[in-house]
């Protein structure tokens, strides 16, 4: 380990025992998407309900050996036959209506032609049994397992769990994430800093980067560099099952989130990280009277090194609350496209454009930055590259790790 600082692997784990799933509930089918499955699903219904028709077309026994055959009945779709089919005989049937006893295949209606009303003409070889016919319980059982505890549920699930009668499954529901900046210097995006101010870019930063992770947003706005404002902007947070401070981490002498934590009652797992950016990273736990507990972030101040903690750290936490995995940004292989060299001895993650080669491999270059404060360089990344210290320097065309921050990791 360098120095006495935790690795980013440790930090990890010391996040991820502190973060279980949160209590199930049962919700809504309309409100499920997005949520995972915190039981079982089972269904109360065999899938397809019935023989069905998967043609429009005539229903007969199969094999017909007639040609001409004699319609005794019409079935949409939601009707039920009344009579039996036999030899000669068929019924007029829709795609998805319950195929009639006796019969064990479909004509599709385009292989025949009406003689009459009641006659129709077959065109093309009688089909044999089982032709365009789906057999009861064929794709499932009723009290079959359709999706299982902890699978996240996205459309196609959601019309699983409403064909099999799951009208409010039990899920974990979206974590609530407490979003405070800190700082006697910040001023909003749409005031005039004066001498020594700045504006806070990090609140609307984490507010997104919340809402991009699918949690529930709690803004708690900004506190001053004191105790009692603070305290009390901390305390408003104690709702919330993740709490994110932005600021005040590091060791300057306003630099008092930690204390106030403790003494509101939060137990500090970890105070900083062999990471570059985001060294000064707190992680906490803040047990309440009520037996419900938050997990408290401080993040660096800086941008970019709250930006990177937060993928890093805060994300698969959120993704462990709400149920799904442990795990944060897609990891890919990356070719460098020039020489990097990483100063000191922490793992610096360091903001990349990636480009497709022709052949299709992903190709990645660090983008011009001024370290962690330069959102300007930030912004024009699609990539961290996970450069560990020890295997500086990496000359161009070394194969490196690479997180993506846009879906196709492209820019
Ligand atoms: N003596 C030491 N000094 C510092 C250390 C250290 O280990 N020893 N660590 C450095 C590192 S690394 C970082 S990162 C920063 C983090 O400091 P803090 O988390 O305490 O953050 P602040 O001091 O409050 O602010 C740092 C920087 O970020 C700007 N800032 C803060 N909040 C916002 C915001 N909401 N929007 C935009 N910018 C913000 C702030 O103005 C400062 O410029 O500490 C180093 N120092
Ligand atoms: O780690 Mo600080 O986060 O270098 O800027």
């Amino acid at each position: 380990m360098p120095g006495q600082l935790l690795t980013v692997d440790a930090a990890l784990r010391l996040i991820e025992q502190q973060a279980a799933p949160l209590a199930a509930i049962a919700t809504p089918l309309e409100e499920a998407l997005g949520l995972c499955l915190a039981a079982d699903a089972v269904s109360n219904v065999d899938s397809p309900p019935h023989d069905k028709a998967m043609m429009d077309g005539y229903a007969v026994i199969g094999d017909e050996p007639l040609s001409e055959l004699a319609v005794i009945e019409e079935v949409v779709a939601g009707a039920v036959p009344t009579l039996a089919v036999a030899a000669g005989q068929a019924t007029r049937i829709m795609t998805g209506a319950p195929i009639p006893p006796g019969a064990e295949a479909v004509i599709p209606v385009e292989q025949t032609e009406l003689r009459d009303a009641d006659t129709v003409r077959l065109t093309s070889p009688a089909p044999p049994a089982g032709k365009h016919v789906m057999r009861r319980g064929e794709v499932f059982e009723r009290g079959a397992v359709v999706l299982t505890s902890g699978t996240p549920i996205g459309p196609a699930q959601l019309a699983l769990l409403a064909e099999t009668g799951n009208a409010t499954p039990a899920v974990i529901p979206t974590p609530t994430v407490g979003v405070l900046a800190t700082g006697d210097e910040l001023v909003g995006a749409d005031q005039t800093p004066a001498a020594g101010q700045i504006r806070n870019s990090n609140g609307p930063m984490l507010h997104a980067l919340v809402r991009q992770a699918g949690a529930r947003l709690l803004p708690l706005g900004v506190a001053r560099d004191n105790a009692e404002s603070l305290a009390e902007r901390i305390t408003a947070g104690a709702t919330a099952d993740v709490l994110v401070l932005s600021g005040g981490v590091s060791a300057g002498k306003r630099d008092l989130a930690p204390g106030i934590l403790a003494e509101l009652g939060a137990r500090q797992v970890f105070h900083k990280v062999s990471v570059k950016p985001g060294k000064p990273l707190w992680f906490g736990v803040w047990r309440h009277a009520d037996g419900r507990q938050t997990l408290v972030f401080g993040l660096p101040g800086n941008p970019v090194s709250g930006f990177v903690c937060f993928h890093l750290f805060v994300r698969p936490a959120l993704r462990r609350l709400a149920g799904g995995e442990f795990a944060g940004l897609p990891r890919v292989a990356v070719t460098l496209d020039q020489a990097v060299t990483v100063k000191g001895d922490r793992r610096t993650y360091l903001p990349a454009a990636v480009a497709l080669d022709p052949a299709g491999s992903r190709r990645a270059r660090p983008v011009a930055w001024r370290g962690s404060a330069d959102l300007l360089g930030l912004a024009a990344a699609a990539a961290l590259l996970d450069l560990p210290a020890e295997r500086s320097p990496y000359a161009a065309g070394d194969r490196v790790e690479a997180l993506l921050l846009t879906p196709a990791g492209v820019a």
